[in-house]
C-alpha cells in the first residue's frame, strides 16, 4: 500500500482521506500536515491517521504528496516543501490539487526534475462520488500515473485530459460544479416553501429528485435532452417551468458561469504564479 501524504488538512483533503479510507486504506499510510491544531485532531478522531504541524515529518516515507493548500499560500508551502525535500533519498510524486497553480510555477518552487500532477478534484469525493480530472508533466513515468490514478479513483470517477489547459476547464465543470447544484437545490427548496410545502419535505423531495436525475442520466442510453423531453409532457406542467427557465437564458447564465470560473484560474495563475517567457 503506498504511504499518501497531505500538506493541508482543509475540506477537499478531508473528502479524499474520507474517500481513501472508506475504500480500505490503511490509515496509518497517510499522514497530514496542518498548522491548525484542532484541523489535525480532528482528522486523528475522526479517521486516525498521522498529523502534524510541519511538512517535513508528514512526509517522510511519502510516495505520493498532495499539496492540498489554498492557491494563496502555494508558493510560499511549495518552498518550504523543497528545503524539507533536500534530507530526503526519495523524492515523492506530487499532486497538486489547487485552482489555478500552473505546472510551470509548481516547477519552478519544486524543482524542474519533480514529478507533478495537476489534478481537479471535488468535494463529493468524501462519498466516493468525486470526479477528478489530472494532468500529468513530462517528468510523470507510467508508474507514478498509475499511483496519482489509483489515489483519486478511490474517491471516485477519474478523467486524464490532454492538455493542462483543459484542467482549468475542469475546474469550472466538476471542481466548483458541486456549489452550482447546491445553489439549485436551494433554490428549489426555498420555492417549494413558497408553494405551501413544509421546509423538510421541499428539502427530501429536491434531494431525492436530484439522487433520481442523475442516476437516470448516468444510468440512460439516451441523452440528458431526450430525458428531459421525456418530462416535459406537451401543454403539461414541466413545459411551463422549462419555458420560465429558457426565456430568463439559463443556458447563457450556465455559459457566463462557467466562463467567469474558468477564467478566474487563469487569474489566479497570473496572480498567485510564476510568469512564463513568452516564446
Ligand atoms: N473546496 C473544494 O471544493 C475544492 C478545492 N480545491 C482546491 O483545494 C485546495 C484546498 O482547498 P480547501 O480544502 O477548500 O481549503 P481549506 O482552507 O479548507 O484547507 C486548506 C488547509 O491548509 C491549511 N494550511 C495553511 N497553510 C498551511 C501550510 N503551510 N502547511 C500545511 N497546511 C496549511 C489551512 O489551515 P488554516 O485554515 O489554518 O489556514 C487549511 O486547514 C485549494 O487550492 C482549492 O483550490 C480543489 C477542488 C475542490
Ligand atoms: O472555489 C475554488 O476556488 C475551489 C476550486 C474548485 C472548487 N473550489
Amino acid at each position: 500500500m503506498s504511504n499518501v501524504c497531505f500538506i493541508g488538512g482543509g475540506n477537499m483533503a478531508t473528502s479524499l482521506i474520507g474517500g481513501l479510507i472508506a475504500q480500505g486504506h490503511a490509515p496509518e499510510s497517510i499522514s497530514v500536515s496542518d498548522p491548525n491544531e484542532s484541523q489535525r485532531e480532528q482528522l486523528i478522531k475522526q479517521y486516525g491517521v498521522n498529523a502534524f504541524a510541519d511538512c517535513g515529518p508528514a512526509m517522510e516515507n511519502a510516495d505520493i504528496v498532495v499539496l492540498a493548500v489554498k492557491p494563496q499560500v502555494m508558493k510560499d508551502v511549495a518552498l518550504m516543501i523543497t528545503t524539507a525535500l533536500k534530507g530526503f533519498a526519495k523524492q515523492p510524486l506530487f499532486v497538486s490539487i489547487a485552482a489555478g497553480i500552473n505546472l510551470f510555477s509548481l516547477q519552478s518552487w519544486l524543482g524542474e526534475k519533480q514529478a507533478i500532477v495537476r489534478c481537479m478534484p471535488n468535494t463529493p469525493s468524501l462519498i466516493q462520488l468525486g470526479a477528478s480530472g489530472l494532468f500529468a508533466n513530462e517528468q510523470t513515468s507510467i508508474v507514478q500515473k498509475n499511483l496519482a490514478e489509483t489515489v483519486l479513483k478511490a474517491a471516485g470517477i477519474v478523467q486524464w485530459v490532454q492538455s493542462e489547459a483543459e484542467i482549468d476547464a475542469v475546474t469550472a465543470v466538476s471542481g466548483s460544479g458541486p456549489a452550482y447544484y447546491f445553489l439549485f437545490m436551494e433554490a428549489m427548496i426555498d420555492a417549494g416553501v413558497e408553494l405551501g410545502l413544509s421546509r423538510e419535505t421541499a428539502s427530501e423531495l429536491t434531494m431525492q429528485t436530484a439522487i433520481g436525475a442523475a442516476h437516470m442520466a448516468k444510468q440512460s442510453d439516451v441523452d440528458v435532452a431526450e430525458l428531459r423531453r421525456r418530462v416535459t409532457s406537451p401543454g403539461g406542467t414541466t413545459e411551463q417551468a422549462i419555458n420560465t427557465f429558457e426565456s430568463a437564458h439559463l443556458r447563457d447564465i450556465v455559459k457566463a458561469a462557467l466562463a467567469a470560473a474558468n477564467r478566474r484560474s487563469g487569474e489566479l495563475a497570473q496572480l498567485l504564479g510564476e510568469e512564463e517567457p513568452s516564446s
